[in-house]
């Protein structure tokens, strides 16, 4: 098949290769061919590439690659995936180039590798990132057969929590309202709706609400779902003793939301209540911030007491499952 490549005698091919690979151009979906003195360059980037060098259109293979990223470095890279991004955790600038490079390299298909360059920070909960190979970091990723279109710059997600989020998932009802007071792109609430419950999903992330929207759509439920943006202890005051259950994955603040998921709770309420704490106890402080803003308006049930995963030495990120009771 016709493909844009650079044209440049062999003695020049690896030092071109090497400027193409730099402005991320080389097209790594081909073969690099030599014929009758030239080496044929594919690259992504046609008018790119013509400011300085020759292309032309060249018949250049397809590449099957099964090449996997340990043959190449050696030993086995960490990372995690996103749709067709690949996230990597490195502090050592050199050695993320290097695993980047050998995974656009591999059979795993990645049309973008970035590094974590900061933590989760701020009330958006948005991490930074060095790209490293590709350009765009919106993915399509697919979790317990809902997809979800996303942008990693621009919102929180976490492939590690899908069991979890299933978790709670499969405990929902068709009929109930479920109202996720964080709701991100929609891994709780795209799902909850996918069940037949009437959902409402709300974040102060303009974009994050905007993916919800469009993941509803996706997925075939935005009859059943409603986004709202906003700061949801506004949004409460609109859904006053509405809902059934509600999902609170703000782990770091959750209990300043209390107050506002007491609004929301019907006559008896479901809550899922994320929270990170200290090994030691990780469940009381939780269970006393639910406590104290709920009773005694209502009963309050632990159902459920669950470690997540560990999130630092000594630290959990756990859930409880509660339920209310109106007294
Ligand atoms: C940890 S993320 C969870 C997102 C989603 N539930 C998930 O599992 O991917 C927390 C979300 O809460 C949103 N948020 C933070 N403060 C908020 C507030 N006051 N009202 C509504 N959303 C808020 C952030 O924008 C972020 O998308």
């Amino acid at each position: 098949m016709n493909v844009p490549c650079v044209r440049v005698p062999t003695s020049e091919g690896e030092a071109t290769r090497r400027v193409l690979a730099e402005r991320d151009l080389v097209d790594r979906s081909h073969e690099i061919t030599v014929r009758d003195g030239s080496l044929y360059i594919p690259v992504t980037d046609a008018a790119a590439a013509r400011a300085e060098f020759d292309v032309v259109e060249f018949d250049a293979a397809a590449r099957e690659t099964q090449t996997m990223p340990a043959d190449v470095l050696g030993f086995d890279p960490t990372y995690e995936r996103l749709g067709d991004v690949v996230i990597l955790d490195e502090d050592d600038p050199d050695r993320a180039r290097e695993i980047a490079d050998a995974i656009a390299d591999s059979a795993l298909r990645a049309r973008t590798v970035v590094n974590r360059a900061s933590k989760v920070k701020g009330e958006l909960r948005v991490r930074e990132w060095d790209v490293l190979v590709g350009e765009s970091t919106e993915t399509v990723h697919r979790e317990y057969g809902c997809e979800f279109l996303l942008d990693i710059a621009q919102v929180y997600f976490s492939p590690r929590l899908a069991t979890e989020r299933h978790r709670v998932v499969e405990q929902v009802g068709e009929g109930e309202r479920a109202f996720d007071m964080f709701a991100g792109v929609g891994p709780f609430a795209v799902p909850m709706a996918k069940r037949g419950a009437e959902v409402v999903g709300c974040d102060l992330n303009d974009a994050a609400v905007d993916y919800l929207r469009e993941n509803a759509r996706r997925n075939g439920v935005e009859e059943r779902l409603t986004a709202v943006q906003g700061d949801v202890r506004e949004a409460a005051a609109d859904y006053e003793d509405w809902a059934d259950r509600l999902v609170m994955n703000l782990p770091h603040s959750a209990d300043e939301f209390l107050d506002a998921a007491v609004r929301l709770a019907g006559e008896e309420c479901v809550l899922h209540y994320y929270d990170i704490q200290h090994e030691d106890d990780p469940f009381g402080p939780g269970i006393d911030a639910i406590r104290a803003a709920a009773e005694p308006a209502y009963d309050v049930r632990v159902d459920t007491e669950r470690v997540v995963r560990s999130y630092a030495p000594h630290e959990y990120n756990v859930c409880l499952d509660v339920t209310l009771f109106a007294r």
